[in-house]
């Protein structure tokens, strides 16, 4: 089982209560002037992964306070109950083992006694067969022509990874061109479509449960447009395949079930790309970097399950953001990559963090009276520099932001790498240093700007620095070194969940929608007056009826 424990009784708690205090007052640059050791000391370097925390606002004290919060809220255990199959996704009755989809090692895992690994490499071997038959146009399409396209409809944890990842490692592309297709917004099939031949083209339907509206309705959707081509029913199983937990929905919907790539409900939406989930990744990028990926999570898995905590990444990159959090009261963290690949990197931790954490009741079912889960954001930069950045700069909220950058570019253009990374380091520096009122004027001065210019325009210049920052700097994005990086803040989000005392795993906050649009759908039949909502409901919709 998982510990109970209310973090806010801990002694280390109310220790961190008063350091906050002291620490509060202290700048982060002198810190380093005082400590030649503090870079060493605060960084570990993990296979190709250097993780810099150094220029956050902690001192040896600190991170000893922290930890010492890590082990009286048990986190060593509820590590060992993850990892051991124990069901601590408590409210779903799961146990939660999207670390059994990458344990390359094979040691056997057991739910209710039956070791689940021959199943996953079933799928994986599956997956492999077809991937590759695909890419090497084995496969050929109703009229004998070789797939070109590949059409993922999901949503969610169905999409985002995927699209994600197939970003990130663009370079590795197979011939296959792959598209996603999630929102139901009918814009985002129809526009998808267009380029696009059904003689040629490749749909993976994937559903965790296979009845999501928006997916089911894409689906259908991208059915009727393959049959319109003149296609025959008994075509569809040469262009649709499924990958969900519910076999008898996919049967439902008319899909070959040998074209059906199972996986089963230990593994949760959000975390499922390492699944059958991942197909579209395998065909985007071949079956081996998939496994590439895979076996670079199982890695950092391994890394998480036995390091030391004063030593395990994942471990204090949480205790970092709950030390900001839930005593500096950041309400937001930001994921910043210094690398265009990683475009979809900080909106795929959106929802493996905000749907993990995003939770206001504790695993005693208590309303819980201290901060939770942060809002995730962020762009690739340098973009994000000539966007929002200012307001991490010289803004009134703390910030605490994740740099990452690969020291080498898979595209080597001129200068273009070194430049780009010379706007990472440079932002982390100035986001400590900052720049105080003597060195703007002292600057000032230096343009020729005379004494008025410079009493009016100084106190607009000036910098406060102090603002935390982690540097994660890859060698090389590669399926490996992303595989790790991902299970990096998957695990971040389970220590964080775990200290927070809430359950990580279940997302009930998305049911409510869900089941309002629901009731409001065939109310939009018509064109009845509707009053059965709030004044504001029934105007909106109303309104909707007489426009549309
Ligand atoms: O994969 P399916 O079942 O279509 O779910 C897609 C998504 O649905 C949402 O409502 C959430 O529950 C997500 O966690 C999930 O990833």
């Amino acid at each position: 089982m998982l510990p109970n424990i209310d973090l806010t009784t801990t002694n280390a708690y109310k220790y961190l209560t008063d350091h906050f205090i002291d620490i509060a007052k202290i700048d982060l640059k002198e810190l380093f002037k005082t400590d030649n050791e503090r870079f060493a000391k605060f960084s570990i370097q993990f296979e190709d992964i250097l993780v810099d925390y150094s220029k956050n606002r902690i001192t040896d004290e600190t991170v000893a306070l922290l930890i010492q919060l890590a082990r009286e809220c048990s986190l060593k255990e509820a590590i060992d109950a993850m990892f051991n199959a124990e069901a601590i996704n408590v409210t779903e009755g799961r146990q939660v083992l999207h670390t059994a989809l990458r344990n390359r090692s094979n040691t056997p895992v057991l739910v209710d006694g039956k070791d689940v690994m021959p199943d996953v490499n079933a799928v994986l071997a599956q997956m492999k067969t077809f991937s590759d038959a695909v890419i090497s146009g084995e496969w050929k399409g109703y009229t004998g022509k070789e797939i070109t396209d590949v059409v993922n409809i999901g949503i969610g944890g169905s999409d985002l990874g995927p699209v994600m990842v197939t970003e990130a490692l663009k370079s590795y592309k197979t011939r296959l061109n792959l598209h996603f297709v999630s929102n139901v917004d009918g814009t985002h099939i129809a526009e998808t479509l267009k380029g696009l031949d059904p003689e040629t083209t490749m749909f993976l339907i994937a559903s965790k449960t296979f009845t999501t509206q928006e997916t089911m309705a894409n689906a259908h959707s991208a059915r009727d447009w393959f049959l319109k081509s003149g296609a025959k029913d008994t075509d569809v199983a040469k262009h649709f395949a499924a990958l969900s937990t519910n076999s008898k929905a996919v049967e439902g919907f008319g899909i070959d079930t040998a074209n059906m790539f199972v996986f089963w409900d230990w593994v949760g939406g959000r975390y499922s790309l390492w699944s059958a989930i991942g197909l579209s990744i395998a065909l985007s990028i071949g079956y081996d970097n998939f496994e590439q990926l895979l076996a670079g999570a199982h890695a950092m898995d391994n890394h998480f399950r036995t390091a030391e905590l004063e030593e395990n990444i994942p471990t204090i990159l949480a205790l970092n953001g709950i030390w900001y959090n839930n005593f500096f009261e950041a309400e937001t963290q930001a994921i910043l990559p210094y690398d265009q690949y990683l475009h979809r990197f900080a909106a795929y931790f959106q929802q493996g963090d905000m749907e993990s954490n995003g939770k206001s009741t504790d695993r005693n079912g208590k309303p819980i009276d201290y901060q939770t889960g942060p809002i995730i954001w962020g762009e690739p930069g340098t973009n994000g520099q000539h966007a929002f950045y200012q307001l991490i700069h010289q803004g009134t909220k703390l910030i605490p932001c994740d740099f990452i950058a690969p020291a080498q570019s898979h595209n080597p253009l001129g200068e273009h790498h070194n430049m780009l990374l010379s706007n990472f380091f440079a932002q982390t520096e100035a986001l400590m240093n900052g720049k105080t009122y003597y060195e703007v004027v002292a600057e000032l001065k230096a343009s020729g700007k005379s004494e008025a210019e410079i009493a009016e325009l100084a106190p607009f210049k000036v910098f406060e620095g102090n603002r935390p920052t982690n540097s994660i700097l890859v060698k090389k994005i590669t399926p490996h070194s992303l595989g790790s990086l991902i299970a990096m803040y998957e695990h971040k989000i389970f220590v964080q969940g775990i200290i927070w005392n809430i359950y990580s795993f279940d997302q009930w906050g998305v049911e409510l929608g869900k089941q309002l649009a629901g009731k409001i759908l065939p109310e939009l039949k018509g064109d009845e007056e509707i009053s059965s909502h709030d004044g504001s409901t029934n105007g909106l919709i109303n309104q909707y009826k007489a426009w549309r």
